[in-house]
């Protein structure tokens, strides 16, 4: 499990190493860090031109010491102090010892430069890049140097992934101790490039802000049938989805469904026809949900449509006492009141807008700050949400850390691909993983698919869910 924690922790844990650490002792580990992944981004050191951009604070001082490291081994490091008054003392001394200067004409030598270090502003930052160092990263863009962000790129806001003004964007991000939630949640984690983390051996809280699954954390929980399994062992899942208008989000969360590991696949609505020529082994049944026959979980929503049928649906199925995934027009549909009282577990899949409509906002605030709309959603609806976006998150109702996806990708970004994310997420809560776990499963299993899918070309909804057994075989190895 990758683990990222904010900003307070951090600090916590940070004074708490020093105390025990002789002075500067910290700042060395993460210089020393920092300098060896420039030297291996530059190949060679020797005779490469490195430019460090300081701010006011210890960031800056990780710069000019991994500025000083690099140095001695025989790059041209040039520092460019934005603050002069408040630069790190000790790291300017040793920059200078180990023959580095500050810089007198900033922009030409940005021009000549191969490396640039962004050590404008770490943890301690607020709000977007100053107008002087936002003028700086231009002339940065303009001379193509590989840029790389101490601790986090400078102008993101860490704790939240906001970009409130200008911001840094950097080919690869060296952090220290832990990684920081703007890390991994976009719109900031577009701007770090590729993370590395350095250890720092800091004594971080057992409970994370944010959590990521990688692929063992996967492969531990992907339900896989047993020699005495049958289909009802393996979960049955219920879908009630499609309309006249919209047969083809039945068939689209069908197809998830079935590859994703459930016994059986239950359609109920107006798209039976549809579903059928397509899945001959899905179930279908015309009558109302309650009807239809044994279910371990049921999905409601995808092309549902509003009229009095697809209510009808909905409401029979929110009062089922299974586990339920609610999405697209069911979400439009649903009453909070009714959502917050049901006792199985209830998981919410809503896109940006649909977030925003269930919020009472605006979509740019959801989408700029994604995990204070997941974590309020969760607790307002006393249900688990999986937001989805660039990067999708998934909240527990009862707190605790925040699952990001890392396998994302924009091919995703499709129409009908969330109707297949919804029969994948269903399949996993019918095989009895918890609504925290079958969304984050799911949405694992999704953005992976569609990333063997696409390979770097366009997909369709329909090539996400043929992949996802070839996800499922890459995730067990
Ligand atoms: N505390 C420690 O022991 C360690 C800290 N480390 C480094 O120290 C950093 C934190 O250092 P600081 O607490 O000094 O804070 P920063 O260096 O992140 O920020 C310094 C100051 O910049 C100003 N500032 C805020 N927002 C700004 C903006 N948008 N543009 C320009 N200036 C802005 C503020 O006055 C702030 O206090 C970490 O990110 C990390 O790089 C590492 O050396 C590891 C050890
Ligand atoms: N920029 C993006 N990067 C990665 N994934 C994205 C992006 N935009 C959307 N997605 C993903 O694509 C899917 C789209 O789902 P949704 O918005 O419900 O569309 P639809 O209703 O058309 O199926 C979701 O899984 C979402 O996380
Ligand atoms: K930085």
């Amino acid at each position: 499990m990758r683990t990222a924690f904010g900003v307070e922790t951090v600090r916590t844990a940070e004074r708490e190493l020093m105390a025990r650490l002789p002075e500067g002792a910290l700042m060395q580990r993460a210089a020393a860090g920092l300098a060896a992944a420039c030297a291996e981004l530059l190949g060679r050191v020797y005779g490469k031109r490195v430019v460090l951009l300081v701010g006011g604070g210890d960031n800056g001082g990780d710069a000019l010491y991994a500025g000083a490291r690099l140095a001695r081994r025989g790059a041209g490091v040039t520092a460019v102090l934005l603050a002069p008054e408040r630069a790190h003392e000790g790291g300017l001394k040793a920059l200078r010892a180990a023959g580095g200067r500050v810089s007198a004409a900033a922009e030409r030598d940005i021009a000549g430069a191969d490396l640039v270090l962004d050590g404008i502003v770490g943890i301690g930052g607020k709000g977007g890049l100053r107008p002087a160092a936002a003028q700086l990263m231009g002339a940065v863009r303009e001379s193509g140097a590989l840029v790389v962000a101490v601790d986090l790129p400078s102008g993101v806001e860490a704790d939240t992934g906001e970009v409130l003004g200008d911001a840094v964007r950097a080919d690869a991000t060296v952090t220290f101790g832990t990684y920081k939630p703007g890390l991994l949640i976009d719109p900031a984690r577009e701007r770090a490039g590729a993370v590395r983390l350095i250890d720092i051996g800091l004594g971080l809280p057992a409970v994370p802000e944010l959590e990521a699954l990688q692929y063992a954390d996967v492969a531990a929980l992907l339900p896989v049938p047993g020699a005495s399994s049958d289909k009802y062992r393996r979960g049955v899942v219920g879908i009630a989805a499609g309309s006249a208008r919209y047969p083809g989000a039945a068939v689209l969360a069908v197809a998830g469904a079935l590859r994703s590991g459930a016994g059986a696949v239950r359609y109920v609505g107006p798209a039976a026809d549809a579903v059928i020529a397509r899945f001959p082994e899905a179930l279908v049944h015309a009558g109302p949900p309650s009807r239809a026959g044994r279910v371990q979980a049921w999905v409601v929503g995808p092309g549902l449509g509003d009229d009095a049928h697809g209510r009808e649906q909905l409401r029979d199925v929110l009062a089922a006492d299974v586990p339920v995934l609610v999405d697209a027009d069911g979400l439009r549909l649903a009453d909070p009141e009714v959502v917050r009282a049901r006792t199985a577990p209830t998981l919410l899949t809503p896109h940006a807008g649909e977030a925003a409509a269930l919020l009472g906002v605006e979509r740019s605030e959801v989408e700029a700050g994604r995990l204070a709309a997941v974590r309020r959603l969760a607790a307002e609806y006393r249900a688990a949400v999986l937001l989805k976006g660039a990067t999708t998150l998934v909240a527990g109702p009862e707190g605790g850390p925040v699952r990001v996806n890392p396998t994302g990708t924009s091919w995703l970004a499709t129409a009908g691909s969330g109707d297949v994310l919804a029969g994948l997420a269903g399949a996993l809560l019918a095989a009895g993983l918890t609504a925290v776990d079958a969304g984050s499963v799911g949405a694992y299993l999704h953005g992976l698919a569609a990333r063997l899918a696409a390979q770097g070309a366009p997909v369709g909804a329909q090539d996400v869910a043929a992949a996802i057994p070839a996800a499922w075989r890459d995730v067990r190895g």
